[in-house]
């Protein structure tokens, strides 16, 4: 059930929710509500559980208990960190989209090269290119996929500030192409300017949630308040 105050009109409900590894309990949620109309950002501590998170979200992790019901039919498009590169040129690692859904077209791939700024790289070696580069190959490729909900693990982790910009300008450009997105990050800044909904995990738990601009300046939960005060004075 939506909390009355909290409208939403695209949103994905967990329950009863435990992801276990080794007897270890990684994410424990008896009950949250992820709004997907607008920019949702997980934030919380190394090890919280935000990349586990995100996999629940896509499918990639199971739950061990619970359920999770999507408000729309879900088609999702995870990009992780740290994405490996295969020895070929950007174009060719763009076009492995195509090993997902074959109905990719060639004009396509072109168009996902151009929208992330990359047409002058194409043949370049993708390996050989900056972390900031590499970025855009992996989120060209989850676009072509044609995604309605695009999740984004720390996305302009190790991004100098220019390629954080225009990272965060992708994200901003599929949501106005009606992709959702939900991103984790370690970047407070980065949550304010990005986001509009945020969920502070904790331990495993979604300890805090709710629009961005009160959980800055009010957080409710011991955990939120210690956790931004220590981020702050490493920001
Ligand atoms: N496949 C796995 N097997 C065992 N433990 C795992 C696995 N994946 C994650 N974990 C553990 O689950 C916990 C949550 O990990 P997760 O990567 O989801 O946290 P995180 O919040 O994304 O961390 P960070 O901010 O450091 O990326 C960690 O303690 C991690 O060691």
């Amino acid at each position: 059930m939506v909390n009355a105050n909290e409208q939403f009109t695209r949103f994905i409900e967990l329950k009863d929710i435990t992801v276990k590894s080794n007897d270890r309990t990684i994410l424990n949620i008896p009950h949250a509500i992820i709004p997907t109309d607008r920019i949702t950002a997980c934030i919380g501590p190394n090890g919280a559980g935000k990349t586990t998170f995100l996999k629940l979200l896509d499918g990639l992790v199971k739950p061990d208990t619970g359920s999770i019901h999507y408000s729309f039919l879900p088609k999702t498009a995870l990009v992780l960190h740290h994405t490996p590169m295969i020895k070929a040129s950007t174009r060719t690692n763009i076009s492995m989209a195509t090993d997902a859904d074959p109905s990719i077209t060639s004009s396509q791939i072109d168009q996902a090269i151009h929208q992330v700024g990359l047409s002058a790289l194409a043949s370049s070696p993708a390996h050989k290119l900056s972390a900031g580069e590499r970025q855009k190959i992996c989120l060209a490729r989850a676009f072509l996929l044609k995604p309605n909900l695009m999740l984004l693990d720390e996305p302009t982790a190790n991004l100098d500030p220019q390629a954080t910009e225009q990272v965060e300008q992708l994200v901003r450009d599929f949501k106005n192409s009606n992709v959702d997105v939900v991103f984790s990050s370690h970047l407070l800044a980065q949550v304010q300017r990005l986001a509009q909904y945020v969920l502070f995990i904790d331990q495993g738990e979604v300890k805090e949630k709710g629009p961005v601009g009160p959980f800055f300046s009010n957080p409710q939960t011991s955990a939120a308040k210690r956790y931004l005060a220590q981020e702050l004075l490493i920001d």
